[in-house]
């Protein structure tokens, strides 16, 4: 079997003496939609964000355990977070949107990271925006702000941002919550094409969007007060599973 191209190993978040996620253990295989799904303030997010050290931007948060990306540890004086971040990118709930073009939005991250020389930012962008199917619908307007896009295109935008850093892994935290039918299904669509060439983790609340793109799930549950990984497996056998009672219960009220 291929090796995971990220594994976490008794992964744990405290905040101060509270405990959010506790020794989460998961294998993620590369090119695949790995799924997080469960109750609403289980840790899901916080066991996203701690993959990419994002949690370590949230100053009263803790991380111990261990994250593998390609074997290496995340987790360790030999990462430079922003490079880690760059291979592992991320998408948000809400696009976030800065007050610029569109062009200047896809290369927002690629100017900072300052690997890929400017002469070849036109080229980064337009093959960012391709993968995130938007360029058909921007490619005449490229210096007009972004801000002027609708929430799904501006989700496509952002998503396109994260691309242009030629990611191996993108992170997405409940990408579509905030958008209309029609803009989720562009999203859902993007996902299943995505995974040809990058790994994909997704947090969704959505039980059918988590049987339409997965391909494993994690569920994420509270017991005894603390987050935890309670069930990991293909799509069809964490939704099917009646053997966990924290999930019988998160998946009989969806
Ligand atoms: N910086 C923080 N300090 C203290 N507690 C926090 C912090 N961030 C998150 N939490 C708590 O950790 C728990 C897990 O939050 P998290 O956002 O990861 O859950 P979630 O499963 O993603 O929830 P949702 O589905 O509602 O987004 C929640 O109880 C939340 O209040």
């Amino acid at each position: 079997m291929a090796e995971p191209i990220l594994q976490t190993q008794k992964l744990t978040v405290t905040a101060g003496t509270r405990t959010l996620v506790r020794e989460a253990n998961l294998s993620i295989p590369e090119k695949k939609v790995f799924g997080f799904i469960g109750p609403s303030g289980a840790g899901k997010s916080t066991l996203l964000k701690s993959i990419n050290r994002l949690v370590e931007l949230t100053p009263n948060l803790r991380v111990t355990g261990q994250v593998l990306f390609h074997g290496k540890p995340v987790y360790g004086s030999g990462t430079d977070p922003d490079a880690l971040r760059a291979r592992i990118g991320i998408l948000f709930q809400q696009p976030v949107v800065f007050p610029k073009s569109i062009y200047q939005n896809v290369i927002f991250g690629v100017k900072h990271l300052g690997e890929i020389p400017r002469r070849e930012w036109p080229e980064a962008a337009e093959r960012a925006l391709r993968e995130a199917a938007l360029w058909n619908e921007v490619k005449d307007r490229l210096k007009q702000p972004a801000l002027r896009l609708s929430v799904g295109q501006q989700q496509r935008l952002c998503l396109a941002r994260t691309l242009a850093s030629k990611p191996e892994v993108v992170l997405m935290d409940e990408p579509t919550s905030a958008l209309d039918p029609k803009s989720t299904e562009a999203i859902e669509e993007l996902m299943l094409r995505l995974k040809e060439h990058h790994t994909l983790v997704v947090v969704t609340h959505n039980l059918r969007q988590a049987r339409k793109v997965a391909d494993e799930l994690a569920f994420v549950g509270v017991r005894d007060g603390v987050g935890q990984v309670l069930c990991t497996g293909t799509a069809e056998n964490v939704l099917g599973n009646t053997s966990v009672s924290e999930l019988e219960d998160f998946l009989c009220c969806q």
